[in-house]
């Protein structure tokens, strides 16, 4: 067999070396000298909704028809609540979730937290536990929570539990966010895409507003 074995090889047909990976990876459990920070004063109200930050997100975007438009809810303190039922479409295992989906629910409601502290910020990290099968239909009630912010990272954890805030434990999430500036979509983001949400005067006032007001 020829070939290597190295868990970094260069691909075929690339233009040049795979990156090397990144050591060592910060893990997801905030270290001793992180601080729990306050709720941002402009953060919304406990028990609204965050509301999409974008519509076109496959998390919460109200347009993006094939998405989870997931409404997620500020909590009293650093948390938030969401829910999420499982349509057919959802499936991996015949009538149950794929575990995939389930990921993208905890990324997209552990996300939300960063508005609680009026950042942006973008997963760095994501680690999951499946702890229980999700049957299509199931109602999967999501509570995430920071757990800790050192500089410009954001350690944050949730679980998923079916059919309502007392039901079993399906999922169990820990993330690590880094906080971003808006240059991190303008320099990478399709420019169409960039372009459409630059002209969209609620979204661009909201982004600048976490760099000038953080
Ligand atoms: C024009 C208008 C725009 C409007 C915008 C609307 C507002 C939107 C606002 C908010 C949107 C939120 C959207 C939420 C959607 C749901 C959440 C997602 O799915 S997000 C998508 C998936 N994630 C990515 O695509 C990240 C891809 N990765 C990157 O871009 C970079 O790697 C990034 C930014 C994560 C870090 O790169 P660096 O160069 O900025 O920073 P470095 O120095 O590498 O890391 C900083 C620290 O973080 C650790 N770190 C970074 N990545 C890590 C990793 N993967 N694992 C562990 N640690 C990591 C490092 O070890 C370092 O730690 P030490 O300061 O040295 O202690």
């Amino acid at each position: 067999m020829t070939g290597s074995l190295s868990p970094n090889p260069t691909p075929q047909g690339s233009a040049g070396p795979a990156e090397p990976p990144r050591q060592p990876l910060t893990p997801t459990s905030p270290p001793d000298d992180a601080v729990l920070p306050a709720r941002h004063p402009e953060a919304p109200a406990p028990g609204t909704a965050i509301g999409s930050h974008y519509v076109h997100c496959f998390g919460c975007g109200p347009q993006q028809t094939g998405g989870l438009q997931m409404d997620v809810r500020a909590g009293e303190g650093l948390d938030v609540t969401a829910e999420f039922v499982v349509k057919p479409l959802h499936q991996g295992g015949p009538g149950l979730a794929h575990g995939g989906i389930l990921v993208t629910a905890m990324d997209e409601t552990l996300g939300s937290l960063n508005w609680l502290l009026h950042t942006a910020a973008v997963t760095g990290r994501l680690e999951s536990d499946f702890v229980r099968p999700v049957p299509v239909d199931s109602l999967l009630h999501i509570r995430a929570w920071v757990t800790g912010v050192v500089g410009r990272k954001i350690y944050c954890a949730g679980e998923g539990r079916i059919g309502g805030p007392e039901g079993p434990v399906a999922i169990r999430a820990q993330a690590l966010f880094i906080q971003v500036k808006l240059e991190h979509f303008t320099t990478h983001g399709r420019p169409e895409d960039i372009k459409a949400a630059l002209d969209d005067p609620d979204l661009f006032k909201r982004a600048r507003a976490f760099e000038v007001n953080p």
